[in-house]
């Protein structure tokens, strides 16, 4: 009746009216959180789910039960627009789940990470006695917060993000997430024992660091770029340090990122106590600015008409102009700039197969605190791969294989899958592994082809590989492949390796 006789206008003023007055009378106050705030999700909605999830709070009440897909763990939410109960300092204190429509046209992600429904908009409402509120509100968002926070280690999948396409939307979340479930750990990683102790070592200061980072005026947080060939167990380490320190996971997949700013918002949004990787840097896009400049230069100053095709790096970046913009200095700034500092305990990694290809601003001393380089198969890598694979502690077989693996271009994937091809029976899984190792070349060096990042405008245009000959023009498109340039190249190489291994912390 009221809505044919009023126009909208005045219905506003009396609702507003009414509702003053009833606060006014009531012996309540009420305080809202809601699910979204700002641009992004609302961390203190998230602690409230997690905090009336604990059976605790949930006992005897109205719950929906849910368990999401692949995770271990049941869940339990208070359900649509129930209530919940509970004294906490001698005060009564409820909470509603109050789920209204919200406008159509965003789609956020809820705090499983699973999508919510369009039309919903959700909020968890507190009610306390006015007289009780300023003793007790504090302490008791600080309980919520503090349980939740601990339900959440006991019991909650950690979760592996991925970063999904931002439309420009509001309100909305940019990750997606699934539960992290990898089964890698330092102790199935076949590598040498020494340089795992030293990575859990240094693991283990940073997440004990907070003050020597707080005291020396440093963002709590620490870089690792990984390289070396595939198959080597780059991705099998970044799952190894996040189940090591209980972290989640968020997996950046540049090419899905449109701009500088956001991956900005891309890094906002990521949690404390979380690994961000960046894998495969060198293809994701192409960061060698520098390089790029060089090589613009150098076709422009030599026209040549017949001058080679530009390379394939080049030309995605070229392509990708359109909708990929992420810069060297963006992905920089993501790493150490000003931005960076917006949470804490964060663990950055990068990883490539050709740390040669990466601009000498990403490997500068400071950017990333630890170069971390996973090599060939070795006899003690052999070891934990006859372990995982076949049971196996010692074998007759044994002297053998490390006599024949060493020095030896094979990757512990490559080994893992010989082994596995016969785990019924470990002698012949071994003279099999033994059979390939004694056709496989000998390695020339251990060390990564490397130019010297400090001086790496002199040889912008040159790529390398070990034996010091020129790489295709997979970069430059511009390599002049003269014996003259190798043979200088060969002799800088030299120097530059030794340079280049005793600035490495590993
Ligand atoms: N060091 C290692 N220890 C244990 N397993 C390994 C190791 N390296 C490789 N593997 C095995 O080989 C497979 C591939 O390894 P992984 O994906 O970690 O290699 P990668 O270095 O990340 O390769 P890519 O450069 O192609 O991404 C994994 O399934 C893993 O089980
Ligand atoms: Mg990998």
């Amino acid at each position: 009746f009221g809505t044919k006789i009023l126009p909208s206008e005045y219905r506003r003023i009396l609702s507003t009216w009414s509702k003053s007055l009833v606060s006014y009378f009531t012996p309540y106050a009420f305080v809202e959180v809601p699910e979204f705030y700002g641009a992004g999700g609302n961390e203190i909605y998230d602690y409230v789910q997690t905090y009336l999830s604990s059976s605790t709070a949930i006992a005897a009440h109205h719950v929906s039960l849910c368990r999401p897909k692949n995770a271990t763990y049941n869940t339990f939410a208070l359900a649509d627009n129930e209530s919940i109960h509970e004294e906490f300092m001698g005060a009564q204190i409820s909470w509603t789940h109050h789920v209204s429509h919200r406008q159509a046209g965003s789609n956020p992600i809820n705090w499983r990470g699973l999508p919510a429904p369009e039309d919903e908009k959700r909020t968890y409402t507190l009610k306390i006695r006015k007289e009780v509120r300023s003793r007790v509100l504090e302490p008791y968002v600080e309980h919520v917060i503090a349980t939740a926070k601990n339900f959440k280690d006991r019991t909650r999948d950690r979760l592996l993000y991925t970063n999904v396409r931002n439309n420009g939307g509001y309100n909305k979340r940019m990750w997606e997430s699934v539960p992290f479930k990898h089964p890698s750990t330092f102790d199935t990683l076949a590598m040498s024992p020494e340089l795992k102790t030293e990575i859990k070592a240094d693991l283990l200061d940073f997440t004990k660091g907070e003050q020597f980072y707080h005291r020396a005026g440093k963002a709590w947080k620490r870089g690792y770029l990984l390289y070396g060939p595939p198959g080597t167990g780059k991705s099998s380490m970044i799952a190894a340090i996040a189940n090591y320190l209980q972290y989640d996971v968020y997996d950046v997949e540049l090419t899905e990122v449109a701009s500088n700013s956001e991956l900005r918002k891309l890094l906002i949004q990521t949690t404390n106590r979380s690994v961000i990787v960046i894998e495969d840097i060198d293809c994701s896009l192409d960061l060698s600015e520098r390089k790029k400049a060089a090589f613009q230069k150098h076709t422009s100053e030599t026209k040549r008409p017949e001058a080679a095709p530009a390379p394939p790096a080049m030309k995605r970046t070229g392509a990708e102009d359109e909708t990929c913009r992420v810069t060297l200095s963006g992905l920089l700034n993501f790493t150490d700039g000003l931005w960076s500092c917006c949470g804490s305990e964060r663990i950055i990694i990068f990883t490539t197969n050709h740390i040669e290809k990466l601009d000498g601003a990403l490997l500068r001393s400071g950017r990333m605190d630890m170069h971390i380089h996973m090599s060939w198969c070795t006899f003690p890598a052999f070891q934990i791969l006859a372990y995982n694979n076949l049971g196996l502690e010692t074998h007759a077989l044994f002297p053998e294989v490390e006599k024949a693996i060493f020095d030896k271009a094979i990757t512990p994937a490559d080994v893992s899958e010989l082994l596995l091809k016969k785990k019924r029976d470990s002698t012949a899984a071994l003279e099999g592994l033994i059979q390939v190792l004694l056709q496989e070349t000998q390695l020339v060096s251990e060390l990564p082809a490397a130019v010297n990042f400090q001086q790496q405008e002199k040889y912008d245009t040159v790529s390398v590989t070990a034996d010091g000959s020129p790489l295709a023009a997979d970069e430059s498109g511009a390599v002049e492949d003269s014996k003259a340039n190798a043979e200088n190249l060969k002799a800088c190489l030299q120097q530059q390796q030794q340079h280049y291994c005793s600035k490495l912390i590993i």
